[in-house]
């Protein structure tokens, strides 16, 4: 197995098209409304991500153990599901997994009628669930923690016995993703009421529809950060994103703008173009993408644009602690990082002296390895990156595609 690979500098990246790969949240949620819905359609351009092969394997699976790795939304999508499917389940993931908190679902479950217990650690995976018809009705939730217990809740509400009032309390985190649920349930046919922080869901049935997933606008900021650091007038079309998109991280193309990338869709794509104007400092409040903040942290700082990311309360709980994990890695190449250790990191332009030889470490963490490699177009000599591999979690075809667009890229044994 390839534990590093060495990334060379590069000065141009070739014009070309990149087909990107289809979303894993869009794909998990289609999944799961596919088994409620007993649908006889097969989906269209699902990913082949490790986070939707899981929830594949566990739904086609005839036994009552899953183990979902590290895939968050096939956790809580999971766990949601079975407590609603008569019979005893038990399901585990990753050694990080075993640490993401899932108290919040649990608990709102085990109200609602579930019975779900902890086998190791309170309030952590891995759980065992007895699944039963569910009564539903009212009840508060925590939506400041992860909108996956939110959008897990919501897609298995229409068939619980009282359906489900739903309200959210806190500041709501992740948001875009809620709405990209509610969105694909009324696909299903099902529509829901959201007023204030209260969401209904009435008692129904969804009906089976033909569905096409679209591409992923999270794997799409690492190709605005390819060209953010590529030169002026460089263009790069990418495939298969829908302009009026579900996806929050969607935003992506309008906060680049101010880093020197403009785009446009047309007949062909997503049109890249570097334009080379570049704003003085970058502030952004990443609470409805928080998938983009590593993009944005790596982008501006090797662009050399101070910044302050903000909202970031949820990325401690993610693949790793991605708060520790952008300072200690830009701090690798001299960016003096800092940060509150909560939901903020801030970087006034200071710069120290860079390590001789740098090697990026990923944290077991696609979006590290994905948000650093593109900084090679900034380097004047190779630099590694740790265990490339873990970019299969959404974007298996991330090093190949880097390739086609001329990074020369080596594997270390
Ligand atoms: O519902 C989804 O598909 C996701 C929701 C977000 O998680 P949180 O709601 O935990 O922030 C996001 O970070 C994750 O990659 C995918
Ligand atoms: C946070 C992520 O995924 P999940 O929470 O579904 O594991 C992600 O893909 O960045």
């Amino acid at each position: 197995m390839t534990q590093s690979i060495h990334i060379l500098p590069l000065k141009e990246v070739l014009k070309t098209e990149i087909e990107l790969p289809a979303s894993k949240s869009i794909s998990n949620r289609l999944l799961i409304l596919n088994a409620l819905a007993y649908s006889p359609y097969p989906i269209k351009n699902l990913s082949d991500s490790d986070d939707t092969r899981a929830m594949l394997g566990a739904l086609n699976s005839s036994t009552n153990h899953f183990d979902v790795g590290a895939a968050g939304t096939t956790m809580r999508f999971l766990t949601a599901y079975l407590a609603k499917i008569v019979g005893e389940w038990t399901i585990t993931g990753s050694e990080r997994m075993k640490q993401r908190p899932i108290h919040v679902l649990v608990e709102a479950l085990n109200r609602l009628g579930a019975r779900i217990e902890y086998l190791d650690k309170e309030g952590y995976p891995p759980l065992r669930i007895y699944g039963s018809a569910l009564k539903g009705g009212e009840l508060e939730l925590p939506g400041n923690v992860s909108s996956q217990y939110v959008s897990a809740l919501l897609m298995i509400a229409p068939y619980m016995l009282e359906g489900l009032s739903l309200t959210l309390t806190g500041d709501i985190t992740s948001r875009p993703y809620i709405h990209m649920t509610l969105k694909q349930m009324e696909a299903f046919g099902v529509k829901c009421e959201w007023k204030g922080n209260t969401i209904k869901v009435p008692n129904a049935e969804y009906k089976p529809v033909e569905t096409r997933v679209e591409a992923d606008w999270s794997a799409a900021s690492y190709w605005f950060e390819v060209v953010a650091f590529a030169p002026k007038g460089t263009t790069v079309i990418l495939k298969g994103l829908n302009r009026y998109s579900w996806q929050g991280d969607s935003e992506v193309a309008r906060l680049f703008e101010g880093l020197g990338v403009k785009s446009k869709h047309s007949s062909r794509g997503l049109e890249l173009l570097n334009i080379g104007e570049i704003m003085s400092s970058f502030k952004y409040d990443f609470t409805d993408q928080p998938d983009l903040a590593q993009t944005f942290a790596v982008t501006c700082a090797f662009l050399g644009v101070p910044f302050k990311l903000s909202g970031l309360h949820t990325l401690k709980i993610k693949e790793t602690d991605r708060i520790n994990a952008l300072v200690n890695e830009l701090g690798k190449f001299g960016f003096l990082i800092e940060t509150n250790n909560v939901d903020c990191i801030e970087w006034s332009g200071k710069k120290g002296e860079a390590l001789d030889k740098i090697s990026v470490a990923t944290y077991k963490d696609h979006r590290m390895a994905m948000a650093f490699a593109p900084a090679a177009l900034k380097m004047d000599k190779p630099f590694v990156i740790e265990d490339p591999s873990v970019v299969s979690k959404s974007y298996p075809g991330f090093w190949d595609d880097l390739k086609k667009v001329g990074f020369a890229i080596e594997d270390q044994k």
